[in-house]
């Protein structure tokens, strides 16, 4: 099977993509469901400090690739011919993910800051925040897990600055070369 792996700054289009290969049939295991189950699990609220909290304590429990090793089986299980992992944060679970699934390839969504900012005010998921100042930290908490370094190892760069129906048609194409569409 094939497997691929978006990564990208809070806010980037990482869960559009998801949505756009979903609805082109391709499986998407996305990351930050494991850390929502476990925050379930352990009775918390689901909030951004929960969030990052539980993440921060399975990775010191089983090392910074935690989460992309509790996707590994997900992901097997599917079986299916190409399959999308979303949510990737850091350069030691690209290279879990490249040694367990041959032709692993990563993707990465670009997107300026004021855009991202402006989407996540339009967004309001229940852990979101609509300050700049919010946003950057966030961003710095996800740098620090290695996500710049994730991101500097991506073999294809799609870039989402403008219309939400340009990103899905350049997302699209993306997924028929991958799929080997005719
Ligand atoms: N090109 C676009 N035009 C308008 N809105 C967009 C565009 N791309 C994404 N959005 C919207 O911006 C918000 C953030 O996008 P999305 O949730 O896909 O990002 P994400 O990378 O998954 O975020 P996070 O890292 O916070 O989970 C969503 O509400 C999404 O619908």
């Amino acid at each position: 099977m094939k497997v691929i792996g978006v990564v990208g700054m809070p806010a980037s289009g990482k869960g559009e993509f998801s949505r756009i290969a979903q609805e082109a049939g391709i499986p998407v295991i996305v990351m930050g469901d494991m850390i929502r189950k476990a925050v379930r699990e352990a009775g918390l609220e689901p909030n951004d400090t929960n969030f990052g909290a539980t993440a921060n304590r399975l990775r010191a429990e089983r090392g910074m690739d935690a989460i992309a090793q509790l996707c590994v089986p997900e992901i097997r299980r599917l079986n299916a011919p190409l399959a999308l992992v979303d949510g990737i944060r850091g350069d030691t679970e690209v290279a879990l993910f490249r040694k367990y699934f041959e032709g692993f390839t990563l993707i990465s969504i670009e997107s300026p800051f004021e855009k991202r900012l402006d989407r996540i005010a339009a967004r309001a998921r229940s852990d979101d925040f609509t300050t700049a100042d919010a946003l950057k930290n966030r961003d710095q908490r996800e740098l620090g897990w290695g996500l710049g370094k994730a991101l500097e190892q991506a073999d294809i760069r799609i870039r989402n600055e403008g219309t939400l129906e340009e990103f899905e048609r350049d997302v699209k194409h993306l997924l028929g070369e991958l799929r080997g569409d005719p």
